[in-house]
């Protein structure tokens, strides 16, 4: 079987797979939710003029002063007359304008003496420092899009937009078993014997994404105990599994997904590292084979876990966000694998980590980006733009 290009791949991955269904969630509740539909204002923003400034505010073109105060405009507590000429209200940032009002002077160029204000240098009276009503967004706007991700500013957005509920996605449930006879959760352990990372390395990375994201095992390379770990993800939407994923005598993920009822998606990327990966279906369950290695368990976690989760609960755009970045140092030329690059952001420079084992965790844990390099790409020099992949904080995506 030949190795899939990596979009190909990405592609069929969510080729045929259904969003869950969506629900009404408070409006906090939402946050780290893809939206189910577009937000629409049921208000205006803001719903009448406002001082920027705390200061003093006169008609348009009474520039001249001096004014008499006749009344204040406070947040929360509009001045109830009108304004003449030659009169000011001494307003406070956030506060309605008063009828008639169009213009500010803000306190540090004003003058008081009793009632009376005079300009006191600097610039006077400005119609820019009155926030007009609905300039951030009219009743009716569309302000948030279906298919993107609720964070703080896009809740405090939807809040003041008028709404306390938000359709979203529902989130997948997930369940991530550790295959290997080597595996072990015991805290010592016999040379023979390492602990399974991969499991709760996965878990960890997906659990904001999902409802529910259990871990199963570590199990046994058999058929039967592969094939119990099986009947244990119950109703889990995604499954992964890490190892057992290759060539190997022992490597039996692939017959048992066969054995227990799943089809095969495909088998195998032409990436480096996560060679692999595969990818099967049983009903509306997703399941994905990652390769044991732990930093080829997470480039493909980053690559076709996370992705799947979004894509389940509703993203549009599910796939991580590549930034331009300079390389700090030379890369090799690649082959007929693309090349996720382990590497530092240091002053604004990807600078590779030169470790590229893909059982090296200590150069996986000390990344922030993953620089991808295409298949046959000819060696990059210092100084030479490459597209990489930020993965503190799960990415950008
Ligand atoms: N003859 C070939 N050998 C290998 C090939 C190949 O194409 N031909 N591919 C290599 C590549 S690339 C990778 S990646 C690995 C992946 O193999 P598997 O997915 O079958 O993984 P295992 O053999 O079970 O384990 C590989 C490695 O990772 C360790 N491991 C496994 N699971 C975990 C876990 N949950 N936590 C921590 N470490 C884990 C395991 O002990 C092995 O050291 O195959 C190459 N071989
Ligand atoms: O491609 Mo494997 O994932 O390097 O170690």
């Amino acid at each position: 079987m030949s190795l899939l290009p990596l979009d190909e791949a990405q592609r069929r991955l969510l080729e045929g797979t259904h969003r869950l269904p969506t629900e009404d969630v408070p409006l906090d509740a939402a946050h780290g939710r893809y939206l189910a539909n577009d937000v629409v204002a049921k208000r205006n923003q803001p719903a009448a003029d406002l001082s920027a400034m705390d200061g003093y505010a006169m008609l348009a073109g009474d520039d001249g002063g001096p004014w008499t105060v006749i009344g204040e405009s406070a947040a929360g507590h509009p001045f109830g007359g009108s304004l003449a000429r030659g009169q000011c209200v001494r307003i406070s940032t956030g506060a309605l304008l008063p009828t008639g009002a169009s213009a500010i002077l803000i306190q540090e160029n004003a003058g008081r003496k009793g009632d009376v204000v005079t300009l006191a240098g600097g610039d006077g009276p400005s119609a820019d420092l009155v926030r007009r009503r609905a300039f951030d967004f009219a009743q009716g706007d569309t302000v948030l899009v279906a298919g993107s991700r609720v964070d703080a500013p896009q809740l405090a957005l939807a809040r003041m937009a008028g709404h306390r509920s938000l359709a979203v996605g529902k989130r997948p449930a997930l369940a991530v078993i550790d295959c290997g006879d080597e595996l072990s959760d015991a805290a010592s352990l016999p040379d023979h014997r390492i602990p399974a990372t991969n499991g709760s390395m996965v878990q960890t990375m997906c659990a904001p994404l999902a409802r529910d994201a259990r871990r199963i095992g570590p199990v046994a390379d058999s058929m039967d105990a592969l094939l119990g770990a099986l009947a244990e993800t119950a109703d889990a939407d995604v499954i992964v599994t890490s190892g057992g994923a290759s060539v190997g005598d022992h490597d039996l993920v692939r017959p048992a997904l066969e054995r227990w009822g799943a089809e095969l998606g495909f088998w195998r990327v032409a990436i480096k590292p996560g060679k692999p990966l595969l990818i099967a279906r049983r009903g509306a369950t997703t399941l994905v084979g990652l390769p044991g290695n732990p930093a080829s368990a997470y480039v493909t976690a980053f690559l076709f876990v996370l992705p799947l989760l979004r894509h389940l609960a509703g993203a549009s755009d599910a796939f991580p966000r590549a930034v331009q970045l300079s390389l700090g140092e030379p890369l090799p030329e690649t082959g007929v694998r693309a090349e996720l690059f382990r590497a530092r952001l240091h002053n604004g420079y990807a600078v590779p980590i030169a470790q590229r084992d893909s059982s090296a965790l200590q150069a996986l844990a000390a990344a922030d980006l993953l620089i991808h390099r295409p298949v046959g790409a000819e060696a990059a020099a210092a100084g030479e733009l490459v597209s990489a992949y930020l993965i503190q904080n799960g990415g950008i995506a």
